[in-house]
């Protein structure tokens, strides 16, 4: 019998940028190229909600959620057995044989560690070969993340490319300031610009190069998740108001708020939220809920977030009065002044 030869590497590609920085966005568009048809995806999330795999329409069956952590920290054994279990399956026929791999990292993460993991693991360096580090970086606002965040400038410092979005809503001295901070912290990363590429942005492989991997992780300071399932609906005016409440209230410390939100006017399909700091995209329903489950989900990730605000305000606008709780008028009224509770703590 001839010797049994060791299976080519699966090429693995990892997908990062910060919080709002377009990930998602740019992988949803691409996943519909043919090219990536046999490609499975991984998307983490840093909340215990996850929203991200459920706006990823394409290849719903050959997506894997990771939502409840950072794969840079707490997640790390949840990554080595997420990809595991693939081959594990793919080996056993019970998943088509992917050809690639795409791991989507939350906005949170540090690369670092993640490339450690990927590139150190005697069992998945030999079966996954890490072909590309692909960066989504925000135009308009990602210099001065960069100079707030270390997890952003190692974002860009680790990519092999960076995909420049939102250059649409850009103008041309953002257009500069954007091009310069690549150029002082990833000078020989690829450039290119999201709403031009197309699936080759995840598949080319660049020549290979080697990374300063020896460096701690970084943590995330202030900034936590919090997250809200609920059952309840608001109607469409109370929604404008939860979200203007939102950002008024709340906008300098809210990093990233995005969610599903159940509609009394439209029960039949969710609202999706979208929030990336000060902006917030326009509201759109989907067709019908992604996964049949028609609960609102909401994630909020910002800097010293009190842990109950989403659901406080979600419930009080909802019309879920309790006697420790102020009602939305009371909230629309004095939107900062302390509540027993902590809402606005
Ligand atoms: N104008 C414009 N908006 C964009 C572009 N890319 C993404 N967005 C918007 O930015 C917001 C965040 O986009 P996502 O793709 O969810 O960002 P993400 O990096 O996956 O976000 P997280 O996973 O939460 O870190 C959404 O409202 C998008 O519609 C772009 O190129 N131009």
């Amino acid at each position: 019998m001839p010797p049994k030869t060791a299976p080519a590497p699966i090429p693995l590609t990892v997908l990062t940028g910060f919080l709002g920085a377009g990930k998602t966005t740019l992988l949803n568009r691409l996943l519909r190229d043919p090219a990536l048809a046999d490609a499975a995806v991984v998307v983490n999330e840093a909340g215990e909600v996850g929203i991200d795999h459920l706006l990823v329409e394409h290849v719903a069956d050959g997506i894997v959620a990771l939502a409840g952590g950072c794969l840079c920290c707490s997640m790390r054994g949840d990554l080595i057995r997420t990809l595991e279990d693939l081959l594990r399956a793919r080996d056993n026929g019970r998943i088509p044989p992917f050809a690639r791999l795409v791991i989507e990292t939350s906005g949170l993460a540090d690369p670092i560690p993640i490339l450690q993991t990927l590139t150190l693991h005697p069992y998945l360096a030999m079966r996954y070969r890490l072909a590309a580090v692909v960066t989504a970086f925000d135009a308009v606002d990602g210099p001065a993340v960069v100079e707030r965040h270390e997890e952003a400038r190692r974002q860009l410092a680790m990519a092999d490319r960076i995909v420049l979005t939102k250059t649409d809503v850009a103008d041309t001295d953002q257009l500069s300031a954007a091009r310069a901070t690549i150029g002082r912290i990833a000078p020989a990363a690829e450039i290119v610009i999201s709403g031009e590429v197309g699936a080759q942005a995840l598949i080319a492989e660049p020549p290979i190069r080697v990374r300063d991997l020896d460096q701690p992780p970084t943590g995330h300071g202030d900034v936590s998740t919090i997250s809200l399932v609920s059952e309840a609906a608001l109607t469409r005016r109370s929604y404008d108001l939860f979200v203007e409440l939102l950002r008024s209230a709340h906008g300098p410390k809210l990093l990233r708020l995005k969610g599903l939100v159940r509609i009394v006017e439209e029960p039949g399909r969710p609202l999706v939220l979208q929030g990336v700091r000060h902006v917030f995209s326009e509201p759109r329903f989907l067709d019908s809920w992604p996964d049949g489950d028609p609960r609102s989900r909401l994630v909020a990730i910002g800097e010293g977030l009190a842990p109950d605000l989403l659901a406080g305000l979600y419930a009080a606008f909802a019309g879920q009065t309790a006697p420790d709780r102020a009602d939305s008028a009371a909230l629309l009224e004095n939107p900062l002044a302390p509540r027993a509770g902590g809402l606005f703590a």
